[in-house]
């Protein structure tokens, strides 16, 4: 067909001389143009195609559209040309690909209808476009959000995940700078820095907080790599962001609250830091910790930016339906959202408190412990009426397990310190918290010049109490003592309880001047009549006074000197207190010397024994012996025993020293009947708290046989002190050693409890009289009145009366004419070694 035969020659000639293919197809599709840009883009020449059927030129699904396409537009009117343009594949005669953008325009001239295809060469955008659908193809598949942004970090390309992450479509971002859109809180440094990496070719990494379109925050690890040209010169740059909030708000929070616990930080304080963070990471939230006690009470924790006016009205508010959003929250034990404090009907009694505060929205979650109980909860207050956002969510999701943590670790600190620190009788510190407090007390009396006392106060006779009502009594006497110590005590001063009955009270300040009204006051409250086991009694303490500066610098010194206070208190009665003075320590330290040297002769067995006859009065020969122990010390020379057997007793060697008395006892009369020396018995002391010992008459036996003796060679002698003993355990050990036929004898009697009754209770074969009432025999009636008297009882019950400390022939032969039976005495002899007692029983004889 004729080149354009139908059109007109100026319109040929500018299609001719088109920039762009021109390809012009008549209505059966045969090219009837093909200008000099289509040839070179196709290369083909004009007349290798005029007349070809289009098909030649674009591939079939092409022409079909572009054919239907034709259709539709054919009914659009004639005349008008109407287009549009798509990329198509060229396919030249080379076998080669090109991409044209092409439209298509309908012309009608003369009856004739012509369509007109213009095609640009858009074969390096096309492939570019293609590339950058690919990557598409590729980086929607992940969830993190990339960003693709020039050398001029503008954005030329975000993926899908960023769309769904950030919120934001490609057409909002593109152009801006991700920075400014994502991180604008992020400093010009910071930016700055990122820059001059990326500029040297090298990725930037970094984990930070970014905004998404709603205006919530979410934690984002972001990685920056960087394209640089042949030049090296940065072309591009391509972000990587993934959404790290719930990994990154466990790690900020756990790092913050765990290392805070790490330091031993108080409960308070950790929970002030949890807050803390929650409102950096969230400005817009207030946030509060609130404890519920054992008796369901709210306890404000921590709420920095809280008003104090508001914790106020909170504190101690029992928890329940209608209690703010956190009193409910805690009542229900589930969470609750209030995003209308105005109006919502759980805020009616609380409205008032909180509106003028600004806050107008409030969210709890109540912190529940290992066994499901609310021991607090968490809120968010807010200052516009809304629902907590998917972030806050997670922000309580990360909090209030650490929130549980630090509780729960809280209440078993409460409990090992309680075990650890304080008596778990009476609940008051003990020694070690006693003295850690003491310590920081004195710390602070040398800080501020101040003077301080220490009382030790030890009861009196609480070991009766408790073996005569039983220990649950003794129990409750000790609380009933330690809640009066403590009554109308001072905030500074420090109650605790040492050990057993004894319990010292610090008063920091304290002068001497008023140290004793306290002393008075104290007193005072503690013999108030109390109910326990059953009886009524009125406790009374001994109580001894160390002060600080004069007694001591160190807490151990100062308590110390108040303990020998109390001694030298309690020697001089009942409910006594005493200050320590220097005479006292003078005393003390050679106490403590004596009681060294005294443990090293029980053990090196320095101690010895003498003896002392016994004479039948009627027959006069030798009734028995009683031995003696002595004491020959090198620097303390000659102790009496007056002097080393109560100090046996208050330093718990009585025991041995008893235990030795006995085997040396029995050993010597072993030694006289082997070499056939007639002693028919021996005597010896005891102490009360020897009989405590349930083992005493089984070693007194096992002794007897092991050296050949009769039980009959034995006699024990106890004081009447044993009777104010009320340890459960002597009258069982005195009937044990009579059963055995071991006699007992009581030792100065007429001196001490003297009641007549306990002779008819106790196993008794011998009353000694005291020798105080044998002294004044010759001189006194009275003395003789009351010899005779003893000797009547001791007949009466049928016990052998041995009168002692006989040193006058006058004293002797009026106890002979009262009927005396057996006399001991200077006058007869005085305590004799053993080889002595042998020599005096030979001179006996002879005599
Ligand atoms: N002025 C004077 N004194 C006389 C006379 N005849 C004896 N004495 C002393 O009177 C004390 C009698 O012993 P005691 O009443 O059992 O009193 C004893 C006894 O209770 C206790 N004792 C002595 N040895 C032991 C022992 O091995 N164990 C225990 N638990 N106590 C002992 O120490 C106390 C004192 O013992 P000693 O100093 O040996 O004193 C002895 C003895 O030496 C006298 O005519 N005139």
């Amino acid at each position: 067909m004729p080149i354009a035969r139908n059109l007109s020659d100026i319109f040929i000639q500018t299609l001719e001389q088109a920039i762009d293919s021109v390809v012009v197809i008549d209505s059966q599709n045969c090219i009837v143009l093909f200008n000099a840009a289509a040839e070179k883009l196709w290369g083909y020449s004009r007349d290798e195609v005029i007349g070809e059927n289009v098909k030649i030129l674009v591939p079939l699904h092409i022409r079909t559209e572009h054919d239907s396409y034709i259709n539709a537009n054919r009914t659009t009117g004639i005349n008008k040309i109407v287009g549009t343009s798509r990329d198509v594949p060229i396919h030249r005669k080379d076998g080669g690909c090109r991409w044209g953008a092409m439209s298509i325009s309908k012309v009608e001239s003369e009856g004739q209808i012509l369509y007109t295809a213009f095609i640009k060469d858009v074969t390096q955008q096309y492939y570019e476009k293609e590339k950058l659908r690919l990557l598409s193809l590729v980086t929607d598949q992940t969830d993190s959000a990339i960003i693709i942004t020039d050398g001029q970090w503008k954005i030329i390309y975000v993926n899908a995940g960023f769309e769904k992450v950030f919120g934001y479509t490609a057409k909002e971002v593109e152009g801006l700078h991700p920075t400014a859109l994502l991180t604008p809180n992020l400093s010009q440094t910071s930016i700055a820095k990122v820059h001059e990496k990326l500029l040297n070719g090298l990725p930037a990494k970094s984990e930070e907080l970014t905004h998404v379109k709603s205006g919530e925050r979410i934690w984002s690890s972001i990685t920056v790599n960087p394209i640089l040209d042949d030049h090296n010169s940065l072309t591009h740059t391509v972000s990587i962001l993934s959404d790290i909030t719930g990994a990154k708000m466990h790690e900020v929070m756990q790092h913050c609250i765990l290392d805070a616990m790490a330091r031993e930080e108080p409960l308070e304080n950790l929970m002030e830091i949890a807050c803390r963070e929650i409102e950096r990471i969230a400005p817009e939230i207030i946030a509060a910790v609130l404890q519920v006690d054992d008796e369901n009470k709210l306890h404000p924790l921590a709420a920095p930016s809280l008003e104090q006016a508001y914790k106020n009205v909170l504190e101690g508010m029992p928890i329940g339906e209608c209690v703010g959003t956190s009193g409910t929250a805690a009542f229900r034990g589930e969470t609750v959202v209030v995003s209308d404090i105005e109006t919502d009907p759980l805020w009616m009694d609380l409205r008032a408190d909180i509106l003028p505060l600004g806050i107008k929205s409030c969210w709890a979650t109540p912190i529940k412990n290992s066994k499901g109980l609310c021991v607090g909860t968490l809120a968010f207050y807010y200052k516009e009426k809304r629902q907590p956002s998917a972030f806050h969510q997670r922000l309580v999701e990360a909090i209030v397990p650490l929130c549980t943590l630090a509780m729960e670790r809280e209440e078993s600190r409460q409990n090992i310190r309680q075990l650890a620190f304080y008596d778990s009788l009476t609940e008051l510190p003990n020694r070690s918290l006693l003295h850690a407090k003491a310590e920081h007390a004195l710390i602070e009396a040398k800080r501020s010049k101040t003077t301080l006392a220490v009382l030790f106060i030890d009861i009196d006779r609480f070991k009766q109490v408790n073996d005569s009502l039983g220990h649950p009594a003794g129990d409750a006497l000790l609380q009933q003592f330690a809640e009066r110590l403590s009554f109308q005590r001072r905030q500074t001063d420090i109650v605790g309880r040492l050990s057993g009955d004894e319990f010292v009270v610090v008063l920091p300040g304290c002068e001497v001047s008023n140290v004793t009204e306290i002393i008075e006051e104290i007193k005072l409250n503690i013999s108030q009549p109390c109910k326990i086991g059953g009886s009524t009694l009125s406790p009374s303490a001994s109580i001894g006074i160390s002060l600080y500066p004069q007694d001591g610098h160190d807490i151990g010194s100062l308590i110390h000197r108040a303990d020998m206070a109390m001694y030298q208190a309690k020697s001089t009665g009942r409910g006594r207190f005493s200050f320590f003075s220097h005479e006292l320590n003078q005393l003390a330290q050679e106490r403590q010397e004596l009681e060294n040297a005294l443990r090293e002769a029980i053990e090196n067995n320095e101690l010895k024994l003498h003896f002392q006859p016994q004479i039948s009065m009627s027959e006069g020969r030798l009734y028995g012996v009683e031995a003696l122990a002595r004491w020959e010390h090198p620097k303390f020379g000659t102790v009496s025993p007056a002097r080393f057997i109560p100090l046996a007793e208050e330093c718990g060697l009585i025991g041995v020293l008893g235990h030795w008395a006995i085997k040396e006892a029995c050993q010597q009369m072993a030694i006289w009947r082997r070499k056939g020396i007639n002693i028919p018995a021996i005597s010896v002391n005891l102490s009360p708290s020897n009989f405590h010992n349930l083992d005493l008459c089984g070693m007194i036996t096992q002794t007897l046989t092991q050296h050949n003796l009769q039980a009959s060679d034995l006699t024990l002698e106890l004081t009447e002190s044993v009777l104010l003993d009320t340890n459960p355990s002597t009258m069982k050990v005195l009937n044990e050693v009579h059963a055995q036929g071991i006699r007992l004898a009581m030792d100065d009697f007429g001196t001490g409890y003297s009641s007549l009754s306990y002779l008819r209770r106790l196993p008794i074969h011998e009353l000694k009289l005291d020798r105080s009432f044998v002294l004044d025999l010759e001189n006194d009636a009275t003395s003789r009145a009351l010899s005779d008297a003893v000797l009547r009882i001791g007949e009466s019950l049928q016990l052998k009366v041995v009168a002692e400390g006989v040193e006058e022939e006058g004293q002797y032969q009026i106890l002979k004419g009262q009927g005396y039976h057996v006399a001991q005495g200077y006058l007869l002899s005085k305590p004799l070694s053993s080889i002595d007692l042998e020599q005096w029983i030979q001179n006996a004889k002879t005599v």
